[in-house]
C-alpha cells in the first residue's frame, strides 16, 4: 500500500482497532489482577480507557414508551460506534487517560466533574491484540449530559477522532425490537456493545430481566436478517 502519511504514531497502534472482535476474546480482569498490573507499572500490556456518560429521567416518549434517560456514545472515526475514551499514555494510569481523553473528545472539564476510581465497572484482556480495556460510567445531571453534547463541538478532536456524539435509546417500541434492541445491531468498536450492556445494568437503567429481552430480540433480529 503506498505511503499516506501516517505518523509512526499512528501506525504503530492502528491494529488495535482492527474490526471482527469478538466478546470472548476480551477476558474479565478481577481487582487483584489489575492491582497486579499497576504494581507492574501497567506492563507489558497496551491499555485503553472509555467512559459511559448517562442521565436518568423516567419519561413517557410520546407518552407510550418508558423511557430511562440517556447513555452517551459516539461515532467514531472508523465507523464504528464506540464510548469517548482511546489509548494510555506512557506513566498514565487508566484514569488519567480517562480523563484526559475526555477533555480532547467531548471538552469534559476533569476540574468540574472528572471520573473517579469508584465509577470503574470492569477491565478486559485482549491476549492477542495484548491489549487491556478499562470501562468506567459516570452519572450527570441532565444540565450536564447537555452541557457536554454541546461542548463536543468545540473540542480539539471533533470531526477528527469523533464524528458524532449520539445518545442511545434506552427505550423498546411496541415490535419489541426497535429502540434499544435496534441500537445493539449497530457496528461498535473493541467491546463496546458489551460494555454497553454491562454499564446500563451496572447503573441500574435496565434490570436483568429486561436487559435478557433486549438481547434476545437483537439476536433475533440478526439471526434472521442474514
Ligand atoms: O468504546 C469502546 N469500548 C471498548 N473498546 C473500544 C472503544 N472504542 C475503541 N475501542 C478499542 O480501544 C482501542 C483503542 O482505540 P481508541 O480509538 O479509543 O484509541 P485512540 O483514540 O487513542 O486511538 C481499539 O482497540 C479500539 O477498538
Amino acid at each position: 500500500m503506498a505511503d499516506i502519511g501516517w505518523g509512526p504514531l499512528l501506525a504503530e497502534s492502528e491494529g488495535y482497532g482492527r474490526l471482527g472482535d469478538k466478546t470472548d476474546d476480551y477476558k474479565p480482569l478481577t481487582s487483584d489482577d489489575i492491582e497486579k498490573l499497576a504494581e507492574a507499572g501497567f506492563k507489558p500490556h497496551q491499555h485503553a480507557s472509555h467512559g459511559m456518560i448517562f442521565f436518568r429521567k423516567q419519561n413517557k416518549l410520546w407518552d407510550i414508551y418508558e423511557q430511562k434517560g440517556f447513555a452517551m456514545m459516539q461515532m467514531r472515526f472508523d465507523g464504528t460506534l464506540g464510548f469517548p475514551g482511546g489509548l494510555m499514555d506512557e506513566g498514565e494510569t487508566p484514569l488519567q487517560c480517562l480523563n484526559r481523553e475526555l477533555r480532547e473528545e467531548i471538552g469534559f472539564d476533569p476540574t468540574k466533574h472528572a471520573f473517579s476510581d469508584n465509577e470503574h465497572i470492569a477491565s478486559y484482556l485482549h491476549e492477542g491484540k495484548n491489549l487491556v480495556l478499562h470501562f468506567y460510567v459516570k452519572e450527570v445531571s441532565a444540565e450536564e449530559y447537555f452541557a457536554l453534547e454541546t461542548n463536543t463541538l468545540h473540542a480539539h478532536e471533533y470531526g477528527i477522532e469523533t464524528l458524532g456524539i449520539i445518545r442511545v435509546p434506552l427505550f423498546t417500541m411496541g415490535d419489541g425490537l426497535r429502540g434499544f434492541p435496534a441500537f445493539l445491531t449497530n457496528n461498535f468498536a473493541g467491546n463496546a456493545r458489551s460494555q454497553l450492556i454491562t454499564g446500563l445494568v451496572a447503573a441500574k437503567l435496565f434490570t436483568q430481566e429486561d436487559m435478557t429481552k433486549a438481547i434476545e430480540a437483537y439476536k433475533g433480529f440478526m439471526k434472521n436478517s442474514h
